[in-house]
């Protein structure tokens, strides 16, 4: 009994010296990346201040992704898909958050994007997209703009080689990664429509996500196989394209073999106006 109580003690102070030196820490600020200890205290602050939710589209296996300041309840949301618009308002209103932002990391190719009925059902959102994507939004971004929200930020990376408009949008403590469809876990975008190019997309990846903290998680666009988060050394290590040399990939790309997106021609004209084809 009282070496249980000890125990008890111990975690307590424990737990006392994790949450004041997370305290210290500015979600995003230089001190919140660096050594492990400091890493997880950055993780906690995370926990306490950053909400997130990955959300799925099982049509399309599309992940939409919200982010959001618990203080503020500032929000982002990230590739939402057209069919289910209705179950994300729902949860920002649930969740009381204030969406500011709906960003696509690209112009899809497989589904509508949500983004257009989104600026109709709540009022004050922005649409962005990369200014080398070719769409239109209220917001055209490009290498090194921040996506804010309250306290929080994204931080755009350009990584093209799927379409020329392809982000990757990583948190400013550098912990997440959304990389669209640049990075899948073990696979990656396809390179054979669009402005695809498996050279520029080996680049992309080598230059600008695998040059991110190892711990760093990565949240794509897709998963065809139930798979829901990686990291980047997970990835340097098994993905199986990737982890090839460049001419290797360019050979795995131009064979993949796949059949077009059902919905493509339908699609790319839509999400060049973010999804406002019929207004
Ligand atoms: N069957 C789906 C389309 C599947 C597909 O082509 N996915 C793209 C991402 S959406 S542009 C892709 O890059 N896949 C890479 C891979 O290796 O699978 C449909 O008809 O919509
Ligand atoms: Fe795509």
């Amino acid at each position: 009994m009282t070496s249980l109580v000890i125990r008890q003690k111990a975690a307590l102070r424990a737990a006392r010296r994790w949450s004041s030196a997370a305290a210290l820490l500015e979600p995003g600020s230089p001190q919140a990346v660096g050594s492990v200890a400091r890493s997880y205290c950055a993780r906690m602050e995370q926990d306490r201040g950053l909400l997130f939710r990955q959300l799925f589209e099982s049509v399309s296996s599309t992940y939409t992704y919200l982010l959001a300041d618990k203080e503020s309840k500032e929000a982002v949301l990230i590739d939402p898909v057209l069919e289910t618009v209705e179950r994300d308002v729902k949860l920002i209103e649930e969740l009381g958050l204030t969406l500011k932002v709906a960003v696509n990391t690209h112009c899809h190719a497989d589904h509508i994007t949500g983004t257009g009925l989104l600026k109709k059902r709540v009022f004050g959102v922005k649409s962005a997209i990369s200014r080398h994507s070719g769409a239109a939004a209220d917001l055209l971004f490009s290498e090194g703009d921040r996506i804010p929200f309250g306290r929080y930020s994204l931080v755009v990376r350009e990584t093209p080689g799927h379409t020329d408009g392809c982000v990757t949008l990583v948190t400013s403590d550098q912990s997440m990664a959304f990389t669209g469809d640049a990075l899948l876990i073990r696979g990656c975008g396809r390179t054979d429509f669009q402005q695809g190019c498996a050279q520029r997309l080996y680049d992309s990846v080598h230059q600008k996500i695998f040059t991110l903290p190892g711990h760093c998680l990565i949240y794509p666009a897709h998963d065809y196989k139930g798979q829901t988060v990686s990291t980047v050394d997970e990835e340097k290590k098994f993905n199986p394209r990737l982890t090839k040399s460049l001419d290797e990939f360019v050979d795995i790309m131009n064979n993949l073999n796949l059949p077009r997106p059902a919905k493509i021609d339908v699609a790319v004209p839509a999400n060049l106006v973010c999804g406002l084809h019929d207004v």
